[in-house]
């Protein structure tokens, strides 16, 4: 099938290289010349393990190439919309110009009988307005809703591969054809056995909002339980696990620590509360205020640690700190936890040496003021203190001997629980951790 994908982000661009894979034909717009001019060199503009190989095959094989005109969309069939959602500047609410402007620019390269899908998160009632404006601008696209469930880090496979696929489609005729159309599209996972659900606009937004707000307040559970943990002296991790044993409960998602970030899970509650509030519903999700809350004070409570540990003082103190990105296997520091508690310890007069393996140069456009050491060893060098914040795969393998002989004070705070405790405290280490002894 020929396909347009409208915005080249951490979505889109998997979405298009991956759809190019599935054996489509596909063109990518985005309005940002430098991603665009990137990926039409087949390198991908952000870190996504798995992207750059199928770039290259999708590229050789000349079924992909990029654009940043919006009239190259004309011809194909299916349009995915994957722009930006992000939150409104001081506000909670989802500002929705990119998808708004990206919908009108689209609209006169359509074709009767196209099949406009929307990818990104939005708030409910977003697609029933633009159908009602395609209507008028493209007589005869049809509109539908396809939310999209990758994490990054495992975006290439959760695309070509995914959980569940949703459709919302409009009623009648035009919804058949839609479904028709995207089944096309996802072919070869439908045959692979991925679940399908078909419903309206309304309920495939709301899947989508209500997937995340489910991931953000499992997280806020077990970090609320971390914070009981910490003045019993229980151990959080322990409770995970047995909890997790139940399957009505299942363990995945229950990782106590510095908690949930990303350019997904806390701009989606935040807009999901902000329009359940438009709606007269805010005390539906009220909730999520709270869930919100509980994962802001996970990074204060690392902060604390460290206050605590360096004798009520981090002035002066030189703090290694291990993470910048939201989580390891992304470059990602959209709301990152990670690059929150650097900003904040900087801001206590502490000499902060971030460093990640792959998030400085997207940390260092939004914060030049932090000083980036190139790797671990680096920003070890005489520190007096180490936060471990992105629990990447390198970090979790440091040796705590020679870590030990790279620092000044052996003091670490583990703000992912993803060290063993007895090996760094019996090699002479403070060690602290999140909602554990
Ligand atoms: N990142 C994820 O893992 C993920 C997963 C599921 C859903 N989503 C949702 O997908 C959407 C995109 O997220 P993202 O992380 O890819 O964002 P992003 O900021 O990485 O990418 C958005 C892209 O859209 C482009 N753009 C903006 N206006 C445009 C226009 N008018 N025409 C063409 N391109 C335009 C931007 O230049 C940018 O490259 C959001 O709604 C997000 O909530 C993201
Ligand atoms: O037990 C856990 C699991 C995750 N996290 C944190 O939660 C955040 C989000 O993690 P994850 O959900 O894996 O990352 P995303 O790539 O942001 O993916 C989420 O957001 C996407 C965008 O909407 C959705 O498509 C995905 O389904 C949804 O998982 C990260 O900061 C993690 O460190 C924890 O603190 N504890």
């Amino acid at each position: 099938m020929k396909i347009s994908v409208i915005g080249c982000g951490y979505l889109g661009a998997v979405h298009a290289a991956a759809m190019a894979e599935l054996g489509h034909e596909v063109v990518g717009i985005d309005v940002d010349t430098a991603k665009i001019e990137s990926l039409s060199a087949g390198i991908p503009p952000f870190f996504e393990p798995g992207l750059p190989e199928i770039l290259a095959t999708a590229m050789a094989s000349g079924r992909l190439r990029f654009s940043t005109d919006i009239a190259d969309a004309a011809g194909a069939t299916v349009h995915f919309v994957a722009v930006g959602t992000p939150q409104q500047y001081g506000g909670n609410a989802a500002d929705l110009r990119f998808v708004d402007a990206a919908f009108e620019a689209l609209a006169p390269h359509l074709t009767p009988g196209d099949v406009v899908v929307g990818k990104s998160t939005v708030p409910v009632g977003t697609a029933a307005r633009l159908s009602e404006t395609l209507a008028s601008t493209a007589p005869g696209a049809i509109l539908a809703w396809n939310p999209e469930f990758l994490r990054e880090g495992f975006a290439v496979a959760d695309t070509i591969k995914p959980d569940r696929l949703v459709y919302g489609v409009p009623d009648g005729e035009p919804g058949a054809r839609a479904t028709s159309a995207l089944d096309r599209v996802y072919a070869s996972a439908i045959e692979g056995g991925t679940p399908l659900v078909v419903t309206d606009y309304a309920t495939a937004e709301l899947v989508k909002v209500s997937a995340n707000a489910f991931l953000a307040t499992k997280i806020s559970f077990i970090n609320a339980m971390a914070e009981i943990a910490e003045v019993t002296g229980a151990d959080v991790t322990a409770l995970a696990d047995a909890i997790g044993y139940d399957s009505r409960i299942g363990r995945r998602f229950l990782n106590a620590g510095v908690g949930f970030g990303g350019g997904c899970l806390p701009k989606d509650i935040r807009a999901f509360i902000a329009r359940a509030e438009e709606l007269g519903r805010g005390e539906s999700v009220v909730f999520l205020k709270e869930v919100d809350q509980i994962n802001l004070r996970r990074r204060q409570r690392v902060i604390d640690l460290l206050v605590e540990l360096l004798g009520g003082q981090v002035n002066g103190k030189r703090i290694a700190v291990l993470g910048l990105a939201f989580k390891p296997h992304s470059d990602d520091v959209r709301d990152s936890p990670a690059l929150d508690v650097a900003v904040q310890l900087r801001g206590l007069g502490a000499k902060v040496i971030a460093t990640d393996p792959h998030a400085i140069a997207n940390a260092r456009r939004t914060h030049p003021q932090l000083t980036y050491a190139d790797d671990a060893n680096t920003a070890l060098h005489d520190a007096d203190a180490v936060v471990l914040v992105t629990e990447w795969p390198e970090y979790k393998a440091l040796d705590p001997v020679q870590t030990a002989g790279r620092v000044r004070g052996q003091i670490i705070v583990d703000g992912r629980n993803s060290l063993d405790a007895a090996a760094w405290r019996s090699a002479g280490w403070t060690y602290r951790s999140l909602g554990r002894r």
